[in-house]
């Protein structure tokens, strides 16, 4: 099922007096319980694109439509709303916390969202993502894999309808990365997420569903893995 959709995106910035055109009439549609990967050469355009679909910077142009609305008309107060209780973030980096413990870092996300900070919730989400057993760990004390895993753990517990990653294996090793891709897939399937992936890295590309190719700011190809 279709859940978010982005139509004729277009975004470009003014150097001096010339207009550059970093995304070229996108057209994207992502669908519930698939993970979707933007790839593409450096340059191409695909981190702005998802910053966009995440209502983190504007398009110039362009609809962005999620739950019957168009997400490129809300204030910035509205989109980060939605940003707070429907979506989830991964990045390159954890990010975590340094002082807090993990479980501390998805209570304080639940915070953020708004929602009733629920301990069994907590501890369900970390056995989801093999981390439960190090709940009263302080981030130092991890792995950049486990790292992740609570960085993963901390993106869903709000339960978000959108899961946005940004190049969250970049930082890994292989068999941390396979890991980390095989955790996505499946929470993808189980949580019935929509997750938009950005990465560099081809080797992980047999863990999603769709595949976007992206070429001077333009989808170039957008072939379903059978
Ligand atoms: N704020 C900005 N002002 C001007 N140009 C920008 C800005 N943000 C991005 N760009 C340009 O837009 C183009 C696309 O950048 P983007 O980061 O989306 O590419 P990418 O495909 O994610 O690259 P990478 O794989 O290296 O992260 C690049 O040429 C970049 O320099």
């Amino acid at each position: 099922m279709e859940t978010f959709k982005l139509q004729q995106i277009k975004k470009s910035f003014f150097i001096e007096d010339r207009e550059e055109v970093i995304l070229k009439n996108i057209d994207l549609s992502l669908n519930k319980g698939e993970l979707t990967a933007l790839v593409g050469a450096s340059g191409s355009g695909k981190s702005t694109l998802l910053t966009i679909a995440a209502g983190l910077q504007q398009a110039t142009d362009g609809q962005i439509l999620f739950e019957n609305q168009d997400l490129a008309k809300l204030s910035a107060e509205q989109i980060r709303a939605i940003r707070a209780k429907k979506f989830g973030f991964v990045f390159q980096f954890s990010h975590l916390v340094p002082f807090l413990t993990v479980e501390d870092q998805l209570t304080l996300m639940l915070d953020v969202a708004d929602k009733k900070i629920n301990k069994a919730e907590v501890t369900r989400v970390l056995q989801l993502v093999g981390m439960d057993h190090r709940k009263n760990a302080y981030p130092s004390s991890l792995s950049g894999g486990e790292k992740q895993r609570v960085a993963i753990a901390r993106a869903i517990i709000h339960q978000p309808e959108i899961l946005f990653a940004d190049e969250p294996t970049a930082s890994l090793d292989s068999k941390k990365t396979e890991d980390i891709m095989a955790l996505l897939q499946t929470l993808t399937k189980e949580l019935n997420l929509t997750t938009l992936l950005v990465t560099h890295d081809q080797e992980v590309l047999h863990f999603v569903d769709n595949i976007v190719t992206m070429q001077d700011g333009e989808i170039i190809q957008t072939p379903v893995q059978s």
